[in-house]
């Protein structure tokens, strides 16, 4: 029977594993949030299989498949000592009759034995493949529902892995691994019946012989498995210096540092070259060395079979059938260390994806005991609102505001003075550690999400565009949106003169995260998209980046027209924003220390007229 067509060799999970470690040890340092299972490595297993039903369905047959397969193989051995034994060297003369029978049989066997080879293999791709999705599915959703918090706390690079690598290294051993250590058994067992069928003196001598190869390959496949190891550290290192070097282009240019970072560049690909020369070196010894203990074997063998022979103690059949059966004894004796390697990654893997669905949102969806608040123009309530970072100080200190429905408040403070914690609270992407924020008086907790998400929505500074069209990226927010709204959202913005000034119009492509647009301009699409979502409260990371008059003027014309008539709390870098706000809150050291309009504060001493008197010096 031949094994599940994939690669076994260290290679393969060096290079699947890469991506992981280069999401692991590229980036800074905050500690993971994630849960990181403690199962034992049978239970790990266990969870993992029933995580995907696909794993186990059907599986009684695919083993029925891989046994029937398995068995087949005895068949070219049993007919090789037939035909010698009684069709050539019959003491009657040659029976040329019986010999064709046998081989007629004989194809018969080995056709039925492909089949259910193929027939193995097949299932069980299928099986693998479909269980993975699932697990990919359902690894990807949870990722999304863990609060932002929570997924900042882990690098990008290393969540995605979680998803996809991770999930690689499961696959390699459930396609061949798992299958084949039944097969491997069954073989073992077989070639081991049948040659002491044959004689048992020489089937002693096989496994007293192969005894030495299985702990000498165990010990290779230790050293093989640190060389591996290192190998994915250096690819880990490389990728992340390489992906740190493209996306710091920009800075790297400025700086002239090209022949600095070229220089790690180098460093870091030669370690890795390194590391997989003597990795490759090592896993080209295993074969050879297996070789030189086979032929001893071998030659042990045949120098004993062959005074058996003499001896009157076995056939000339037999001692050929005794041949082929040795090789078949010795491909599970090799594969057994592999297996045993495969499935310590695959249980790492299962591991690092359990860790991921073991940890619990902490942000949760109230689900159907939600409330639904009614649309309209919606009040807003921070009621003694205290919060701290994970093992952090306390950055909002017994914040307690009401926002009356349709006003435009401005938010303003110095750097780190808790202005995004608190329009993170506002959204609901963390929760107060202290006090309720509330919405139309419901504590923001209690409403469905599917309600908050209508009535809430949030710009950020750097509003995330995808890689398609202006339109698609616009509609974003309302997938049932035409053309026509989209047109006309624009032109009530006062945009339609920037919109109708794009050769291509809402099929202009905005580039990987929208690059070939202009910083404005992007900001204008992100401006746009919200206002197509049309919440009831709006939330606004102001942009800080500089943009040309005319843009800024069409920012400000459409934040205004964006902000008529709905509750709205931006975050405002510009002076202007703060002039347009009803009211505007000043934030310092994680409380609101003044409140009031423009007008009034900027006449009183304190923290907003230091504000207001450097952004009027950098505008002059
Ligand atoms: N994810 C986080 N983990 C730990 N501490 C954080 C985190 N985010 C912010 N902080 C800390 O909370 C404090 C308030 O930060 P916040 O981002 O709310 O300030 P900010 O006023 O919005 O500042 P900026 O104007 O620079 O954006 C800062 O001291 C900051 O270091």
């Amino acid at each position: 029977m031949s094994a599940p067509a994939r690669t076994r060799s260290g290679r393969d999970d060096a290079s699947a594993t890469p991506r992981a470690e280069a999401g692991a040890d590229a980036g800074g340092g905050t500690p993971s949030a994630l849960h990181r299972s403690a199962d034992s490595a049978w239970a790990t297993l266990r969870r993992g299989v029933a995580l995907s039903p696909e794993f186990t369905q059907g599986l009684a047959l695919t083993v029925v498949f891989a046994l029937v397969a398995t068995v087949g193989k005895i068949v070219v051995p049993m007919a090789v000592q037939q035909i010698i034994d009684n069709g050539m060297l019959d003491e009657n003369g040659a029976d040329l009759g019986f010999v064709a029978r046998a081989v007629a049989v004989s194809a018969a066997l080995v056709l039925v034995t492909a089949f259910c080879s193929y027939a193995m293999n097949a299932r069980l791709y299928k099986a693998t493949e479909s269980g993975l999705a699932t697990l990919r599915r359902k690894a990807f959703r949870h990722v999304h529902d863990l609060s932002v918090l929570t997924q900042n706390s882990e690098r990008k690079g290393a969540l995605v892995s979680r998803v996809t690598s991770d999930v690689d290294q499961i696959s390699t051993f459930m396609q061949w691994g798992g299958i084949l250590l039944i097969i491997s058994a069954g073989q073992l067992l077989i070639a081991t019946v049948l040659m002491t069928v044959y004689s048992w003196q020489l089937t002693l001598l096989v496994w007293v012989s192969f005894l030495p190869l299985l702990f000498g390959v165990r010990w290779l496949q230790k050293l093989l498995s640190k060389a591996y190891l290192k190998v994915r550290e250096r690819t880990g290192e490389m990728l992340g210096v390489i992906g740190e070097t493209v996306v710091g282009a920009a800075v790297i240019r400025a700086y002239g540092t090209e022949e600095r970072t070229a220089e790690r560049v180098d460093a870091s690909v030669l370690a890795t070259r390194g590391a997989q020369v003597k990795a490759q070196r090592l896993s080209m010894a295993v074969s050879p060395f297996a070789e030189i203990v086979a032929a001893f074997a071998y030659s042990a063998i045949i120098v004993a079979g062959v005074w058996l022979g003499i001896a009157g103690a076995l056939s000339a059949g037999e001692l050929v059938a005794f041949l082929f059966l040795v090789t078949l004894f010795i491909s599970p004796m090799m594969m057994a260390t592999e297996i045993f390697n495969e499935a310590q990654n695959a249980i790492a893997g299962w591991r690092r994806v359990l860790g991921v669905l073991d940890t619990a949102p902490d942000i949760a969806d109230p689900g159907a005991a939600g409330r639904e608040l009614p649309r309209g123009p919606v009040s807003v309530g921070f009621d003694h609102v205290s919060y701290a970072y994970p093992s952090g100080p306390t950055v909002l200190d017994d914040i307690d505001v009401e926002i009356r429905p349709g006003l435009r408040v401005a938010v303003v403070g110095e750097t780190g003075s808790g202005k995004t914690t608190f329009v993170k609270l506002l959204t609901r992407l963390m929760d107060p550690g202290e006090g309720a924020v509330l919405l139309d008086g419901v504590d923001l907790r209690e409403v469905a999400f599917s309600s908050l998400r209508s009535r809430v929505v949030m710009v950020p500074q750097e509003g995330f565009l995808f890689d398609s069209t202006l339109g698609d990226n616009i509609r974003f927010a309302r997938p049932e949106a035409t053309d026509a709204e989209i047109d006309a959202a624009v032109a009530e913005l006062g945009l339609g003169d920037w919109l109708g000034g794009l050769a291509h119009g809402l099929d202009t492509p905005v580039g990987q995260r929208g690059e070939s647009l202009s910083a404005g301009e992007r900001q204008l699409v992100a401006l746009v998209r919200a206002y197509v979502a049309d919440p009831d409260l709006l939330v606004l990371d102001e942009a800080t980046s500089a943009v040309d008059p005319a843009t800024e003027v069409r920012i400000q014309r459409a934040l205004d027209r964006l902000t008529r008539g709905r509750t709205s709390v931006a975050i405002a870098h510009r002076l202007s924003t703060a002039e347009a706000a009803d009211e505007v809150f000043v934030f310092d050291g994680g409380r609101i220390v003044q409140r009031g309009s423009h007008a009034d504060l900027v006449k009183e001493p304190g923290v907003y007229a230091d504000l207001h008197s450097s952004w009027v010096r950098s505008s002059a």
